[in-house]
């Protein structure tokens, strides 16, 4: 189980990660997908434990990343977004330093190894220096290297990022098998069409925020039909909320500053002006209530172009 509460991070006055909410059962491959600079990587360095956020937390397998760092990185493989280099090691003594890195006895590292570079098709390059490895080769390493302890969870930035096609299916089958294996994966991409036929749900962060989350399908869907409106009140904030929450075609409302509200909104422009109506009838002390110009459909545009053009 992975599960992000309210989790925020500012890099100085610049707000990256803005209240995001994500909850993952155990078993799930999910598909975290937004344009470049969305907040993908901010959120898996600190699901990895390699950033602490500035406000709210997240739990991996029930344990709190800020409070227990340690027991959160013996669950957990993770595979960054960059690989260094390692030009001293050839691809076999990669994996036994980084097996040993993480305790494993000379004997547990001479029985897994040669069982990961079958998993990851690098059985015949053991013995390849790793800076003479493809692209391809040296992600599938790095995926096999976060693999080492057997972990529970896998969090992978951008594992397909940079390949050929064919690398890229390479890269998808074996995610395949990781996920008959049981393992809980989450996975982000740019692209959903490179994350729509292994992932069993996908979350789309803009700006830090998450906007939806779902099957490939129901995003898809969202993000056609999705408005997005922002409310003003003078006072009432939870009578408010609560009011907008019971309308069943508002999604996702969230608490802005300066007593704003913000809210998803898939009804067509009749229920819009009911809505409208049975808030004033309600009482509701409106202000304003404004449909934002969204760049959802930027979004949209971005996140479903084909993988060939990402
Ligand atoms: N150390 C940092 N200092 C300041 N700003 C940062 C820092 N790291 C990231 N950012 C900013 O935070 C935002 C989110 O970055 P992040 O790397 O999480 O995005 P991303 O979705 O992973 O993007 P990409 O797909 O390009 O990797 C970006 O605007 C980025 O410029």
């Amino acid at each position: 189980m992975i599960e992000t509460v309210n989790l925020t991070k500012k890099y100085g006055s610049f707000t990256a990660l803005n209240d995001l909410n994500l909850s993952i059962s155990d078993g799930t491959v999910f598909g975290f997908v937004g344009q470049n600079g969305a907040g993908k990587s901010t959120t898996f360095q600190i699901l990895a434990t390699l950033m602490a956020p500035t406000n709210g937390t997240a739990f991996v397998n029930g344990v709190d990343v800020t409070k227990d760092p340690e027991k959160v990185r013996k669950v957990i493989g993770y595979m960054p977004d960059f690989f260094g280099v390692y030009d001293q090691f050839k691809t076999e003594e990669y994996l036994d330093f980084y097996g040993a890195s993480y305790g494993l006895s000379a004997r547990e590292r001479e029985e897994v190894i040669p069982q990961l570079l079958e998993l990851v098709n690098l059985s015949n390059k053991r013995d390849s220096y790793v800076d003479l490895l493809s692209r391809g080769m040296k992600q599938r390493l790095c995926l096999a290297r976060s693999l080492i302890h057997d972990p529970k969870v896998l969090i992978l930035d951008e594992p397909a990022s940079g390949l050929d096609p064919r690398a890229r299916i390479e890269m998808r089958e074996i995610l395949k098998e990781l996920k008959t294996m049981g393992k809980t994966i989450i996975i982000s991409s740019h692209i959903l069409p490179e994350l729509a036929e292994m992932c069993d749900e996908i979350g789309v962060i803009d700006n830090g925020k998450l906007i939806a989350t779902g099957t490939v399908s129901e995003i898809q869907l969202k993000l056609q039909q999705q408005k997005v409106i922002i409310v003003m009140v003078t006072r009432d904030m939870e009578k408010t909320i609560r009011f907008f929450e019971d309308d069943p075609d508002v999604i996702n409302v969230q608490r802005g500053s300066n007593g704003s509200i913000q809210f998803g909104y898939k009804g067509s422009d009749e229920d819009q002006q009911m809505l409208i109506k049975k808030a004033v009838m309600a009482d509701i002390p409106m202000l304003s209530f404004k449909q934002l110009e969204t760049n959802l459909e930027d979004v949209f545009m971005e996140i479903t172009k084909g993988v060939e053009e990402g």
